[in-house]
């Protein structure tokens, strides 16, 4: 049985709620005192308050005392005030401090049964909340609803569950970073550690013991032995961010890594066992980079069990106002502005700006113009976009980069074969040949691996 506890000096309104409310367990306290220690004993989810306590009856100072008292020892208590029917101000001055709803008296038990069946929903409905968002579940930091989206966060609920080594591909500033969470998030390692390193960032005498850790003395300054974030994620998983970037020395290494799951650190001579799912990303081709052989072919294959390719921004329609609106609620709260929204002019130079350094560069734009917009609308030109909004591409263009686009991405899925780019596109070999001249895509027959 629910309980509620009942903290009003009145016997005859206490004898009354007993009688009639039979649904709920009521305990009660007739002062702040008691009210307490009712309230640490009990730890009810919802109070009901008469604003009206001893010492000071007449008046409510000591019932809006004892509402901050209980809310600083339960926040996420209901505290349902109970006031004399024309003391509105009292009632107002509560559900300031937070109350969740007040009810004037004289008592009619049909209209408190339901103000309590109300409070005792958000309650649980609050407390499944936050169950679900300490257990991770609670999605996310991917804010949109375009098909390209949605359709990314389906084969992440679909990898999750399972120890597939994934390959993150898109451009710069697409959410790689913020896919791989999500990945971990929704897998069963989500309370464990999620650790990321980006081997582009990090010089390369240094890479090796970043990763790997080393012992005592392994080099000059080694002075004590330093765990590497391979094992500072055992047990979770580890995002090797621009993998491409990784050198070809460092590579060997991580491929014993992933495939016999021991290391060892740098100056050791024990293997260690650890058990760390890998997700790598990169904005680069790496098959490409497997035909100029400055990427391990077999590091290839062994990190690309499954690829999820990242949309770039441009390709997310309407998602760009969506993320847009997000960021400005975001940014307004972080620097307590009061931008309301976007001009028309802003919003069809973002729909019509092909955002090379995507969300990253969204945010970036935003943050400026939403300290400097002088309206409560960000204009195209708080945006640095003001040329943007009447540039639409020629046909000519559009037609140029889709088919750039689509060559490019036959060539990757047929390795680098020219024929089966051909055929996978549905033209001939001296077609393909015209078109890459036409486009200057001449990278692609110089790395061509067929004979
Ligand atoms: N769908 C999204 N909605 C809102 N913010 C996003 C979304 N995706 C990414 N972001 C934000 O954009 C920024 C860039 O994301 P992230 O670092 O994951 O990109 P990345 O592809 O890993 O970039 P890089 O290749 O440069 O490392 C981050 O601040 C991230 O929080």
């Amino acid at each position: 049985m629910k309980t509620v506890l009942v903290i009003e000096d009145d016997i005859g309104i206490q004898k009354q709620l007993k009688w009639s409310l039979p649904d709920y367990e009521l305990v009660f306290a007739a002062d702040r005192a008691s009210a307490m220690s009712q309230l640490r004993r009990y730890e009810p989810a919802v109070v009901t308050l008469d604003l009206g306590l001893p010492p000071d009856a007449a008046n409510a100072s000591e019932g809006l005392a004892c509402l901050n008292d209980i809310l600083a020892t339960q926040p996420e208590c209901k505290v349902i005030v109970l006031t004399g029917n024309t003391d509105n101000e009292h009632a107002l001055k509560a559900i300031a401090l937070g109350a969740y709803d007040y009810y004037q008296k004289p008592i009619d038990v049909n209209v408190l049964s339901i103000i309590l069946a109300r409070a005792f929903k958000i309650s649980e409905l609050e407390a499944e909340n936050r169950a679900l968002k300490s257990a991770g579940m609670v999605s996310n930091d991917i804010i949109g609803n375009s098909e390209a989206i949605l359709k990314a966060c389906r084969t992440v609920e679909k990898i999750a569950p399972t120890e597939i080594t994934t390959l993150l591909l898109g451009e710069s500033g697409t959410g790689k970073e913020v896919f791989a969470r999500a990945i971990h998030r929704q897998s069963p390692r989500n309370k464990k550690p999620f650790v990321a390193i980006n081997c582009a960032s990090i010089p390369e005498n240094l890479l090796e013991s970043e990763l790997f850790g080393y012992e005592k003395g392994a080099f000059t300054g080694a002075n004590k032995t330093t765990l590497g974030k391979i094992e500072c994620a055992n047990g979770g998983t580890l995002l090797l961010d621009e993998i491409g970037d990784m050198p070809l020395s460092l590579q060997a290494k991580m491929l014993r890594f992933l495939q016999e799951r021991v290391i060892e650190r740098v100056g050791g001579r024990q293997e260690l066992e650890v058990d760390v799912r890998v997700i790598c990303a990169t904005h680069r081709n790496l098959a490409d980079m497997v035909a100029q052989q400055s990427f391990r072919e077999d590091l290839y294959y062994r990190i690309s069990e499954i690829t999820l390719t990242i949309p770039p921004l441009r390709e997310r329609g309407h998602d760009i106002a969506v993320i847009a609106k997000a960021l400005l609620h975001r940014f307004n709260q972080e620097f307590n502005t009061q931008v309301q929204g976007f001009s028309d002019n802003a919003l069809q130079a973002m729909l019509a700006y092909p955002w090379p350094g995507n969300i990253r560069e969204l945010q970036n734009k935003l943050k400026s113009a939403v300290i400097l917009a002088d309206s409560k609308y960000i204009s195209a030109e708080d945006l640095g976009l003001a040329s943007q909004q009447i540039k639409t591409d020629t046909l000519r263009k559009v037609r140029e980069l889709a088919e750039t686009q689509a060559i490019r991405h036959a060539y990757t899925l047929a390795n680098g074969n020219l024929s089966k780019t051909a055929d996978s596109l549905g033209i001939t070999r001296p077609t393909l040949y015209a078109l890459i001249d036409k486009y200057r895509l001449h990278d692609l027959r110089n790395t061509e691996t067929e004979v």
